[in-house]
């Protein structure tokens, strides 16, 4: 009975228009209990057609029938436990230890652990497998082999199709498993077909199937073959079938004429006398079995099963790479703090020149005994001195270090040569002209005022330092004024400007740009953390062949994709506890609302920014690829949220476009609940919940619908 019967199979890559045929109208049969060699040069689309026997691929003509079934029907265990494979690449997780990585197949293959252990013993003395604890990197390219056929071969399956298994094993070792085929496919009804580079082990194989530009050209039994070919050797019998690829005539005319020449069957070995004889003529559609009740049980084995192992299987991926754990909790930690020790801070370490003409050495403004008014009860008057020490005083060195000149243009050269942000000037009159303007008011001279006045030079390329000194210099002046006035027994109102600001209706008055752009610049931080995370995993998975090789062993695209959610939904509720701890803790950054509301709203977005990266590693096929679109929408996401820069400055259009970005909305949203306390509850509120969960929604559709058409 036949385990696999290709009829009329065609396959082409590309596009229908230009199609690049691989397989073409091929016929191919392996009987149950039987090893088929499948032999072919490289490139001949050999590959090809094991991925359309295990369901990885669909033929675009003709027909499967594997196990009586067609592979892909649901319920089929086709891909999945009837079948073994075992793919040219390695396709096993580096990080895994060998006896974690033949649990992992086991169980997704629906094993209980019982029989894992069982079979592994059995294994791992066939196969001469590495210590159980030995990590799958630290085995050599051989050991790594054999692992991946024990995995292939630990469920017992019905069809177990070997791609190049035997590559950079001993000859030793060749053999053995050889014979353990052999053996095995002689005792049971277990069918292999098996893909080799060295031809001559192809003559254990019960039948052979010669393959070329995409058709079986032979397909018989080792000793048929060579007598069809007329060589000693199946291995001549290859190379003359190779050298005569380009005469098509003279290829025929040996297929053609050894058709005609039956083989005693006292010849043949007595295990293949009944190799089917297959041919290229039409036959009916190949009829659909059922499966059998004992493979079925295989088939419905829980789903919650898979997800445990494929979720172990990712917790060990990430955990025992070194960059996975910096990455995941280093990485927020150091930004974080980069950003608290960086941004916001009051300036410091700055140089600013004064000069003032009305004193002659510095050191007289910091003499205990200077008086800088005085003021008489008797005639109600005040004399001032030397007033410019009194604000160089007030002046310190906290807002920056004071540098003193003896003249202004001293002064001015070291602000043009950028040594200092600038220059205060005071004017020779300065205490005498200030005297005169509380004096004489509205009369006094146009030269009293001008000279009254504190001038100041400031560089001003740096806007954020210019700012700041403009503030804390006028600031200043009217500390020292207050003092001033107060000294001549006036009233402050006199020197204040008759504009009160009250106690904020919500943050406090000195709000620093640190706590204005903290919830955005975390919630960008653990979003494209999560992003990169993500992309690299699944690209990585599926470069290194361990997703299709899963999917393979029947994990469903869904199961896969509810496991790493789940995996990745664990790491990034971790991650946004231990941000908010840490910025809570280290950086004293208080919130006025409920921390589990910013909890919630952190790990929605750390999973919306998730679902991004596998978005991104379903559309990308490299790494470099993926890291082009993150970095790509890192800037304008982060540029366009309102982080750097108020909202009401950008056009009214772009306003409107911006809100609706993953950051916008639920950022304002974060630094309602910090700066006022706000509850879910609040519409300003769970709007920033709706817009990252409405991302997470497309982002998840997209990655089902590119996901299913991979799958
Ligand atoms: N995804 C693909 N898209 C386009 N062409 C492909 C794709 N996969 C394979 N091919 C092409 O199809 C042909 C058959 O490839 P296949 O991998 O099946 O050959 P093979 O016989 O297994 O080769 P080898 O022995 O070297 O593994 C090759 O020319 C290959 O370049």
């Amino acid at each position: 009975m036949a385990a696999v019967e290709v009829h009329n199979g065609y396959k082409y890559y590309g596009s229908k228009k230009n199609p690049k045929i691989v397989l073409n109208q091929l016929n191919m049969n392996v009987m149950r209990g039987s090893i088929y060699g499948l032999l072919g040069a490289s490139g001949c689309g050999k590959t090809t057609l094991l991925s359309c026997i295990v369901g990885q691929r669909r033929l675009n003509g003709g027909e499967v029938s594997v196990l009586g079934i067609k592979p892909g029907e649901p319920g089929s265990g086709v891909p999945g436990s009837r079948v073994g494979f075992m793919p040219q690449e390695i396709a096993l997780v580096e990080e895994m230890t060998v006896k974690e990585t033949v649990f992992y197949f086991g169980r997704i293959y629906g094993l209980t652990d019982e029989k894992i252990r069982e079979k592994f013993k059995l294994l791992k003395e066939l196969l001469q497998l590495p210590p159980a604890r030995q990590m799958v990197k630290q085995c050599s390219g051989g050991q790594q082999r054999r692992l991946s056929f024990a995995c292939a071969m630990i469920h017992d399956p019905e069809l177990l199709i070997l791609d190049e298994p035997t590559v950079g094993l001993d000859p030793m070792l060749r053999e053995k498993i050889w014979d353990f085929l052999v053996e095995t496919t002689r005792n049971s009804k277990l069918a292999v077909i098996i893909t080799t580079h060295y031809i001559e082990e192809a003559n254990q194989a019960n039948c052979i199937g010669l393959m070329r530009n995409g058709v079986l050209l032979a397909e018989d039994t080792p000793t048929n073959i060579m007598i069809k070919f007329g060589t000693q050797s199946i291995e001549d019998a290859f190379l003359l079938l190779s050298q005569r690829q380009g005469n098509e005539d003279e290829l025929q005319q040996i297929l053609d004429h050894s058709k005609t020449q039956a083989l005693p069957a006292a010849i043949l070995p007595p295990e293949v006398i009944d190799v089917h004889e297959p041919t290229n003529d039409e036959k009916p559609p190949i009829p659909y079995e059922e499966p059998a009740t004992e493979n079925r049980k295989k088939v419905f084995f829980t789903t919650k099963g898979r997800i445990k192992a494929l979720m172990t299987k990712n917790f060990v991926q990430l955990f025992r790479q070194p960059s996975g754990i910096i990455f995941m909790l280093l990485f927020p930690i150091i930004q974080l703090s980069c950003f608290y020790l960086a941004i916001g801070k009051t300036p410091k370490n700055m140089e600013l020149g004064i000069y003032s003409g009305e004193i002659g050495n510095y050191s007289e403004c910091f003499d205990p005994s200077l008086r800088t008014t005085e003021y008489y009860f008797d005639n109600d008057t005040c004399i001032f001195n030397k007033l410019s020490c009194r604000y160089i005083q007030e002046l310190g060195d906290d807002i920056a270090i004071r540098k003193y000149y003896a003249s202004e243009a001293a002064a001015f050269e070291e602000a043009k040569r950028a040594t200092t942000v600038g220059y205060i000037y005071f004017s020779q009159n300065f205490s005498s002209s200030l005297h005169a303007l509380m004096d004489d008011g509205r009369y006094a001279s146009d030269g009293a005022v001008e000279n009254a006045e504190l001038t100041i030079h400031i560089d001003m390329t740096d806007q954020q330092v210019a700012y700041f000194m403009q503030r804390k210099l006028r600031d200043k002046f009217a500390d020292f004024m207050d003092g001033v006035v107060k000294d001549c027994n006036l009233s402050s109102a006199f020197v204040k400007l008759p504009v009160q600001f009250q106690d904020p209706i919500y943050g406090s008055a000195d709000i620093e740009f640190q706590q204005y752009c903290a919830p955005g610049v975390v919630m960008t931080m653990v979003f494209f953390l999560a992003t990169l995370m993500t992309a690299a995993v699944f690209i990585s998975e599926r470069m290194d062949g361990i997703w299709d090789r899963t999917l393979l062993a029947g994990v469903s695209a869904n199961e896969m994709l509810w496991a790493h959610l789940l995996t990745q939904l664990i790491i990034m509720a971790l991650q946004s506890l231990e941000v908010i701890m840490y910025i809570g803790i280290v950086f004293d950054t208080y919130n006025k609302g409920d921390t589990t509301t910013l909890i919630g709203l952190l790990t929605l977005t750390a999973f919306c920014g998730m679902l991004f990266g596998l978005f991104i590693s379903v559309f990308c096929k490299s790494h470099t690829e993926a890291n082009f679109v993150a970095t790509g929408a890192f800037y304008p996401m982060i540029i366009l949220c309102g982080l750097l820069w108020p909202l009401e400055s950008m056009p009214r259009f772009l306003q409107d476009v911006v809100m609706v970005l993953p950051f916008t909305i639920p950022s304002i949203s974060a630094r309602n609940v910090i700066e006022k306390g706000w509850s879910i509850t609040n519409e300003k509120v769970y709007n920033g919940f709706l817009v990252m969960a409405g991302w997470t929604i497309i982002f998840f559709v997209l990655c089902l619908i590119g996901i299913r058409r991979k799958a």
